[in-house]
């Protein structure tokens, strides 16, 4: 596929390209939304090759275990690590979130393949099964810049969704979550959990965006993406890489606010 990261070009128009992990879950709809993000070609990736050429990788929605299991046959697991290490900027959702996780509670007996790099802990199947799936309305997230255009909440959906149990000092947290005194009384007290974190290049969030029709989480993505290029050239000019400023990015997109409450795309179930 031709590239188009021209020399001339600002960090806020280069074209990227986007890889979301297909083995497993909730991978079209990611690559159904980023297609609605100017300049974004977004490719499945189903073996190690896929991976060169990468500008960002997704980590979808589905079954944790699953994925590390078809992971593994492939022989991915070393090269998604050195993906995680080397720098670029990974988002992972829901199942995604806990294969980022550093520790994960809550496995499948025998344990679980995880790619770690996100000092967090997380409860996997926090919210319960299948059958307690839920939707909740939460307020956006400020310090992005894609949340300060349309509503001023966003639509969460948890299907078997972790939580974020415990953040490290490197982890900004986006998004709580705040428990019901149901929910309180069988965690302890603990009034809310975390539940969409930003660590350096590392993206997570418990729930689903791209089974709604809002693509501001999409939009945030790409922003981290065009920002880590955009460093990395200001780095090997000699400049800082503070030059990149995500507002002044997000100034020059119009038009992109979309409602937050629009269908879901595809089935549940495949989930
Ligand atoms: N919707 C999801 O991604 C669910 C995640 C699932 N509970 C897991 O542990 O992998």
């Amino acid at each position: 596929m031709e590239r188009k990261l021209a020399d001339t070009h600002t960090s806020s128009d280069c074209d990227i390209v986007i890889g979301v992990l297909a083995l497993q879950g909730a991978f079209r709809e990611h690559i159904a939304h980023f297609s609605k993000v100017p300049g974004v070609t977004a490719l499945e990736v189903r073996k190690k090759e896929d991976l060169e050429g990468l500008d960002g990788l997704v980590i979808p929605g589905g079954e944790s275990t699953t994925m590390a299991l078809i992971a593994e046959r492939w022989g991915m697991i070393p090269e998604l690590r050195t993906f995680a290490k080397g720098g670029r900027p990974i988002w992972g959702t829901c199942a995604g979130l806990i294969f980022l996780a550093d520790k994960a509670s809550g496995q499948k007996e025998g344990g679980q393949a995880l790619l770690g790099g996100l000092d967090c802990k997380v409860q996997r199947n926090f919210f319960g099964a299948q059958i307690n799936s839920f939707e909740s309305q939460l307020p956006v997230p400020k310090q992005l810049e894609p949340f300060q255009r349309g509503p001023q909440d966003y639509r969460a959906m948890f299907i078997r969704a972790p939580a974020i149990m415990e953040t490290g000092p490197s982890v900004e947290v986006l998004s709580e979550y705040r428990l019901s005194p149901e929910e309180q009384a069988v965690t302890e007290g603990r009034e809310s959990v975390v539940v969409a974190v930003r660590s350096k290049q590392l993206l997570a969030t418990s729930f689903h965006p791209e089974l709604t029709e809002d693509s501001r989480w999409h939009e945030t993505f790409a922003e981290m993406v065009r920002r880590h290029i955009a460093g990395n050239k200001a780095t090997a000019n000699g400049r800082s890489s503070s030059s990149a400023s995500l507002s002044s990015m997000g100034s020059q997109r119009s038009g992109m606010s979309r409602p937050a409450n629009m269908p879901v795309y595809g089935s549940q179930d495949k989930l």
